[in-house]
């Protein structure tokens, strides 16, 4: 299930020489992310030009799935090998990744859409909008049917919202229904995906709402948000700590209270 993949647009031409659509895959480890990329790589490659930027702490392991995978041509797949949280590369300090993609852009132009996996990591998790355009979080039914219901803000904000390997419900104990559903309520109406590889129907659904958002970015009619902020967390200091949030409109500030 998805909700609503609105009709591709009509109207105004697209805008002319501008660039592709950047497009997050973020989630905690193991969920389906590289996964994804690859099914999007292998359905969408004919329709658009694609290129990926992959994120792992201390390997390119990931970049090496995609490109054994065959799912586009090696030199589009590039790593960042980030060696620190995956955090840090996809929102507090996005400099890595940011020359990466540029730099993809400008030896394959032009391109049409350059995904950008995140490094696995905790619920917490979101791209900067100064990285990308747009983004997906990954969750699996494997990780527990009670996920959704925690929220955070990928779950909660992100573009889209995947509930991946829907396969393995039945074998998990988990109620595939009842887990989009969770999920669905916790995202006040923005789209959840019910996916699994296995299930050409809900990859079909996921190339559409890809599509899609294509069309929306060329018609610049894709307004870029901010997920954030992250949920209160805790600084370990010398003799003690002390927990903050982040409010969506404060600086990113670590002040000791
Ligand atoms: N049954 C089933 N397994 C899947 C599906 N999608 C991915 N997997 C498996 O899930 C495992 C993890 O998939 P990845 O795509 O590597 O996950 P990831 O989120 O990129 O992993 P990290 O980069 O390590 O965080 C692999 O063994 C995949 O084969 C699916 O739809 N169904």
């Amino acid at each position: 299930m998805i909700s609503d993949v609105p009709e591709p647009l009509s109207g105004p031409a697209p805008r002319a020489g501008i660039r592709a659509l950047r497009l997050g895959v973020a989630g905690p480890v193991g969920t389906g992310k590289s996964s994804v990329i690859a099914t999007l790589c292998r359905q969408l490659a004919d329709r658009l030009n694609i290129g990926v930027i992959t994120n792992d702490i201390y390997t390119d392991e990931d970049a090496r799935f995609l490109r054994s995978a065959g799912v586009l041509p090696a030199e589009r797949i590039r790593a960042v090998e980030t060696g620190a949280c995956p955090h840090t590369a996809i929102r507090d300090d996005v400099t890595m990744n940011l020359i990466a993609v540029e730099d993809l852009e400008a030896d394959f132009a032009p391109l049409d859409l350059v995904l950008v996996e995140s490094g696995g990591d905790n619920l917490t998790a979101t791209f900067s909008p100064a990285l990308v355009d747009a983004q997906i979080f990954v969750l699996d039914v494997a990780g527990g049917g009670d996920v959704a219901r925690k929220g955070g803000p990928g779950i909660a904000r992100a573009d889209l919202l995947i509930v991946n390997k829907i396969d393995l419900g039945p074998h998990v104990d988990v109620d595939v229904e009842r887990m989009v559903a969770d999920a669905t309520a916790a995202r006040d109406g923005a789209p959840v995906l019910a996916l699994s590889r296995k299930r050409p129907d809900t990859v079909e659904r996921l190339c559409a709402w890809v599509l899609w958002l294509h069309q929306q970015h060329l018609h610049g009619q894709h307004v870029p948000t901010d997920p954030g902020p992250m949920a209160p967390h805790f600084h370990a200091m010398p003799g003690g700590g002390y927990v903050h949030a982040h409010d969506q409109d404060s600086e990113h500030e670590h002040t000791p209270r």
